[in-house]
């Protein structure tokens, strides 16, 4: 079994010896594992939607290793886009100043999708299998190091079904081949690889080592072209008039008493006259907006990017937390004018009012899987580089153990991206705006064998597919609401991505 392994040059810097070995011997369990999963007649979970018995066992088991890079480390981001092999599916999610956190990912060794209602709980389900059959490091370290599924939802049961958004399924969560953590300077790597019955340990593992070869050490991301040539178009998809008639008849609905609130979004268009280059405009986002969850999740030709200020949820252990953030005001480059405005925002009523109605709605789906919630009296403003919104932070001691994905699944949408309540918001949003959000608004992040995890509120986000960017922003409306101003208001939003998109 062996001869072929040693017969391949080592990966200097990534794997030594000892853990050459760790990982040979996983991998020779995961496909006994694989092995007796198949023997006891059970059938694989190939395609999720399915739950799965307790005990089922699947015929595949993921094997992973995970090690400490030597400092000075490299980043992971740029680890995994220099990387990168084409169409490769890729993933990344920091929070640079949260001490340098980030996860990226390259590669897939085993995809998880689902489409429906049920959407979260057959992923979750699949990946609490495979997280079981697992040969792997306990998590330790960095959170998100170790064998981790990656990816995201869309906003709807069945979103993403426009060819705009092909290969990104209502629900994706993919194991990536290569993962890498980071908090402050420790950065661990973790390689992974998914046996089955007939797989040769020998064999899986010359392909990590392969894919070790090929990985290169990058500290830095691409630069944006600091001199773009040619013509970049910025275009609305529907005239801004459309968007405006839609607030005008959310508000017509809101005060007729059939919903308190509707998330109302747009869609605008960046045509360039080069591809959009991926990794560039995330190395952008980041320097940006340090503060926000920036993120990437690359399936085939597209990339999905953004940097949001919104956590959906984190789960850390028994604890869960997360954010209400809704109602919104510009920026202003004058401090003191700045400062008005964040003031003039904690006392209006109108975005008082937004805000408290997701506030209130995620500590009522909280309330049924914790012993306690908490959520701060008062609502703060956040700055990011171009908005200021309020956000309640809320944080929960769970009473059932919960992972993330299924915390996901108890959160979303809140009012903060779909409305109160959400029965009527979710048919009156797409007939409202007339597209399909596809993973705008929806989550994307990740989660580990043990289920804690972290998800964004995908925001201020674009689909780059080729020289064609479709960027999204929108804003809950209300009974105060007025179209002109809401229309502005997604033009601030916007304001994220078109300086990084545009030339
Ligand atoms: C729906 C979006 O933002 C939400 C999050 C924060 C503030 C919001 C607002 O003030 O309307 C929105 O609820 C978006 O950016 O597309």
């Amino acid at each position: 079994m062996s001869t072929g392994i040693r017969a391949r040059p080592s990966s200097p810097g990534w794997l030594d010896d000892r853990t050459r070995e760790l990982l040979r011997d996983r991998l020779a369990e995961a496909v006994r594992r694989a092995r007796a999963g198949a023997g006891a007649g059970a059938r694989g979970l190939r395609v999720p939607g399915r739950p799965a018995e307790p005990r089922e066992r699947t015929g595949e088991a993921l094997a992973a290793v995970t090690v400490r890079l030597a400092a000075p480390a490299p980043d992971p981001t740029a680890v995994v886009v220099a990387s990168r092999r084409p169409g490769e599916p890729w993933f990344a999610l920091e929070q640079p100043d949260r001490d340098g956190t980030a996860l990226a990912a390259l590669g897939c060794v085993r995809a998880v999708e689902a489409t429906g209602a049920e959407r979260f709980a057959a992923v979750s389900q699949a990946w609490q299998t495979l997280a079981r059959e697992a040969v792997a490091d306990p998590p330790d370290g960095p959170a998100g190091s170790g064998l981790v599924a990656v990816g995201g939802f869309a906003f709807a049961p069945r979103g993403g079904e426009s060819p705009t958004w092909t290969g990104f399924a209502p629900a994706s969560l993919q194991v990536p081949e290569v993962a890498l953590a980071r908090r402050g300077d420790d950065v661990r790597l973790t390689v992974a690889a998914l046996a089955t019955p007939d797989d040769d340990p020998a064999q899986l593992l010359a392909r990590i080592e392969a894919r070790l070869e090929e990985l290169r050490p990058a500290r830095e991301l691409p630069l944006l072209d600091p001199a773009p040539a040619g013509r970049y178009r910025v275009v609305s998809a529907m005239p801004p008039e459309h968007y405006e008639s839609a607030v005008t008849r959310a508000v017509e609905r809101i005060r007729a008493g059939e919903v308190q609130k509707v998330v109302l979004a747009r869609e605008v268009q960046v045509h360039a006259p080069v591809d959009h280059d991926p990794g560039a405009v995330f190395g952008a986002l980041r320097s940006a907006f340090p503060g926000c969850f920036v993120y990437a999740v690359g399936r085939g030709e597209r990339t999905f990017v953004g940097a949001t200020p919104e956590l959906l949820v984190r789960r850390d252990g028994e604890r869960a937390s997360t954010v209400a953030l809704a109602g919104s005001t510009r920026r202003s480059a004058d401090p003191a004018v700045d400062d008005h405005l964040g003031e003039a925002l904690l006392r209006s009523n109108k975005n008082r009012e937004e805000q408290a109605i997701v506030t209130r709605r995620i500590a009522r789906a909280l309330h049924p899987h914790s012993l306690w919630v908490t959520a701060a009296p008062e609502p703060v403003v956040v700055r990011v580089a171009n908005i200021q919104h309020l956000a309640t932070p809320i944080r929960a001691q769970l009473s059932r153990p919960l992972g993330a994905m299924q915390l996901a699944d108890v959160l979303h949408p809140t009012p903060a991206v779909g409305g109160e309540p959400f029965e009527t918001a979710e048919r009156l949003i797409p007939q409202l705006e007339g597209f399909d959000r596809g993973w705008y608004a929806g989550p994307v992040g990740w989660t580990d064998t043990s289920g804690d995890g972290e998800l964004c509120v995908a925001l201020r986000c674009a689909l780059l597919n080729g020289p064609v960017a479709h960027c999204y922003a929108g804003v809950g409306v209300v009974r105060d609401s007025d179209p002109a101003a809401e229309l502005a208001e997604t033009e601030v939003k916007l304001q994220a991505l078109l300086p990084v998109l545009a030339g």
